[in-house]
């Protein structure tokens, strides 16, 4: 057994992303097979308690302060540390490790694995809140919002069942604004979804930004890139560095509940704004929509790509950084976040016939599909003035 152990991680080792879920996917066929009726339903009946129990550990700080910790961790230890008992604590510990978010190292003793340090990390940390406080009640709620809508898609942004979870008749974006803890979760999230593998073999964007002359940009000049909606500047700050020539020339715009909050970034100009209403910069070379699109129906996402289209002129190109969904055999990651976005804000992932139609919807064409991370589809679709 161990031997098939020892075969299974070497081959993970030396295998790209797509090999990886390959073998990850064997794995659960495998597991599928051999796992009893009963082995199932358990398993189902531990994914709440799991979540639930690890997000009371990232309020004690239990992944973060075994992590920090060289060696074991006794559990009177870490109930010192963290306040509770060591009764409650000893339970909760022995839960975690024999779900595998620690690791058991003798009576009472723990040491951090690899998943503790994942849980470990600020982004871990906000997965888990944003998992568990923003995205758990939607998805509880999502059974009683579909049986009384007699089993619909969804096409509404304020009726889905984020509202009936949050008991709210906002639109989720208007609520995070009156709800900033939230709002800050979601936001580090994105930020934790921070890479920068778009740019990489992006043929279109290298040749652009090698034209850009590494002077500072006259007063005159059109920026180069438009981040629509890009949160806190994550990408901005990436491509900054890649192609310091375009520091002066980058602009970042989102609400103002987003922007106003910002500490200065070097070499990027930040502006509040909302996407449904006119785009001010006219003629830019690049704008940029990362994660946005499948927030929204349709009709909210016709507005918006309109708004771009209208300030783009003819050497201008839109890039939609997201998923391009297959038309079968998707990875289970893609089609959870299509249900994520339907339950949470009414939105959806696409397939290319989508994105061609939602295109031509607002006056615009798709002109390119540069897959960069075939696991998970994520593309940008390079789109033109018809
Ligand atoms: C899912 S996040 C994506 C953030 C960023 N583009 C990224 O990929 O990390 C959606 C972003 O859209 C912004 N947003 C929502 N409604 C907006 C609006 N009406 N105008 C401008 N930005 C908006 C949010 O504040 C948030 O930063």
């Amino acid at each position: 057994m161990d031997s098939i152990v020892a075969q299974i991680h070497a081959l993970a080792e030396t295998s790209d992303e797509v090999g990886r879920l390959e073998i990850q996917k064997g794995l659960r066929d495998v597991q599928m097979e051999i796992q009893s009726p009963k082995d199932l339903l358990m398993s189902l009946a531990n994914s709440q308690l799991l979540i639930a129990t690890i997000r009371m550990g990232a309020d004690l700080k239990l992944f973060r302060n075994i992590a920090a910790h060289k060696g074991s961790m006794t559990t009177v230890q870490l109930a010192d540390i963290t306040g509770s008992s060591p009764q409650l604590l000893g339970r909760l510990l022995r839960y975690l490790s024999s779900n595998g978010m620690i690791r058991e190292t003798g009576l009472h003793e723990y040491q951090a694995n690899t998943n503790t340090h994942i849980l470990a990390d600020d982004k871990g940390e906000a997965m888990v809140y944003h998992g568990f406080d923003t995205h758990g009640p939607i998805v509880s709620a999502m059974p009683d919002f579909f049986k009384q809508n007699n089993y619909r898609d969804i096409d509404s942004v304020t009726d889905t069942p984020f509202q009936k979870a949050h008991n709210t008749k906002l639109r989720p974006f208007d609520w995070f604004v009156q709800n900033p803890k939230h709002f800050e979760t979601l936001q580090k999230v994105m930020t934790s979804l921070a890479g920068a593998e778009w740019t990489v073999g992006f043929d279109l964007l290298d040749m652009e930004a090698k034209k850009v002359p590494s002077t500072p940009p006259r007063p005159s000049e059109k920026p180069f890139f438009v981040d629509v909606g890009g949160g806190h500047g994550h990408q901005s700050i990436q491509l900054g560095k890649r192609y310091t020539n375009l520091l002066g020339r980058l602009v970042l715009q989102d609400l103002p509940a987003v922007i106003n909050q910002l500490p200065p970034i070097e070499g990027v100009q930040t502006e509040a704004y909302d996407f449904f209403e006119k785009q001010s910069i006219i003629g830019a070379k690049f704008y940029y929509l990362r994660r946005i699109i499948h927030d929204w129906p349709d009709e909210e996402c016709t507005k918006i790509l309109r708004n771009v289209a209208d300030a783009m002129d003819p050497t201008s190109r839109l890039l939609i950084d997201e998923v391009v969904l297959p038309d079968t055999g998707a990875h289970w990651q893609a089609t959870m976040a299509d249900i994520s976005m339907m339950i949470g804000l009414g939105g959806k992932e696409r397939t290319s016939e989508q994105w061609h139609s939602l295109a031509g919807s607002a006056g615009l064409r798709v002109e390119q599909i540069h897959l960069y991370t075939a696991s998970t589809y994520t593309s940008i679709i390079v789109l033109a003035l018809k």
